[in-house]
């Protein structure tokens, strides 16, 4: 069994996120772990707890059966570093399970100013969507990325379940225009977020009076 992980503040998660990991997990064939971050030092701080992003995910994937929320991040003290969590799962599924890492278009972009971001490719498969906004082709036809990713694409999801990692995945599903910042904006404007978000998050997000 193919184990995908698809990390991301999660400030909150919204139905881009979900449409990303429930493709995910129908074109894999995989058990897709939700992973908010607990100390991301590549950009600020979230803006909701650690443990009110845990319950709006955990709301959000609530009667799913492909859909899970891992905690690692936000349980582990110190930095949230992808090489470190992928390292720990390396260590529970052993070297050989195929294992591989969820990302945005934009998250790929910056790749390269990941701690240890070259070795990542020895931990994990990368499977990336895209994003409005963002041109990934051109954004991997050059460059350190370019460099790094050049001869790892794959064509199929039973070519990434093959191998424990090491290649590149393009996620096809149409474009999702959410975005966390967007949800929250349209909180602090006191407008309505009933398409962005599942409504027991937005409930959860009125209840606790997050986001103003
Ligand atoms: N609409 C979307 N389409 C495709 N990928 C997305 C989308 N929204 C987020 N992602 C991806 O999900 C992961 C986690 O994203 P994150 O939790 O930072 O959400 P965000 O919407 O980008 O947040 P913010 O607006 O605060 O930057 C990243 O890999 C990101 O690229
Ligand atoms: O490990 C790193 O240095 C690193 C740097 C940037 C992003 N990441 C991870 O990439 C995922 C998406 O993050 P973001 O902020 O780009 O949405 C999330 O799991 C982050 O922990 C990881």
């Amino acid at each position: 069994m193919l184990t995908a992980l698809y990390g991301g503040a999660f400030d909150p998660v919204h139905n881009g996120h979900l449409a990303v990991a429930r493709a995910a997990a129908a074109a894999l064939e995989a058990d897709v772990r939700l992973l908010p971050t607990g100390d991301p030092r590549h950009r600020a701080p979230a803006h909701a707890s650690g443990p009110h992003r845990v319950a709006m995910l955990r709301l959000a994937v609530a009667g799913s059966q492909e859909l899970t929320v891992d905690t690692r991040e936000i349980d582990r003290a110190g930095a949230s570093y992808s090489f470190d969590t992928l390292r720990e799962l390396r260590g529970e599924l052993g070297d050989e399970a195929p294992l591989a890492l969820i990302v945005g278009a934009d998250a790929l972009l910056g790749l390269p100013r990941w701690h240890r971001w070259r070795e990542l490719f020895g931990l994990a498969h990368f499977v990336v969507a895209e994003r409005p906004g963002v041109d990934l082709d051109a954004a991997c036809a050059g460059g350190e990325l370019g460099d790094a990713v050049r001869g790892r694409w794959l064509g199929s999801a039973a070519a990434l379940r093959a191998a424990p990692g090491g290649g590149l995945l393009r996620l096809w599903l149409p474009l999702q225009p959410e975005s966390s910042s967007a949800v929250r904006a349209a909180v602090a404007a006191g407008a309505s977020i009933a398409t962005a978000v599942p409504p027991a998050v937005a409930a959860y997000i009125a209840q606790h009076g997050l986001y103003r």
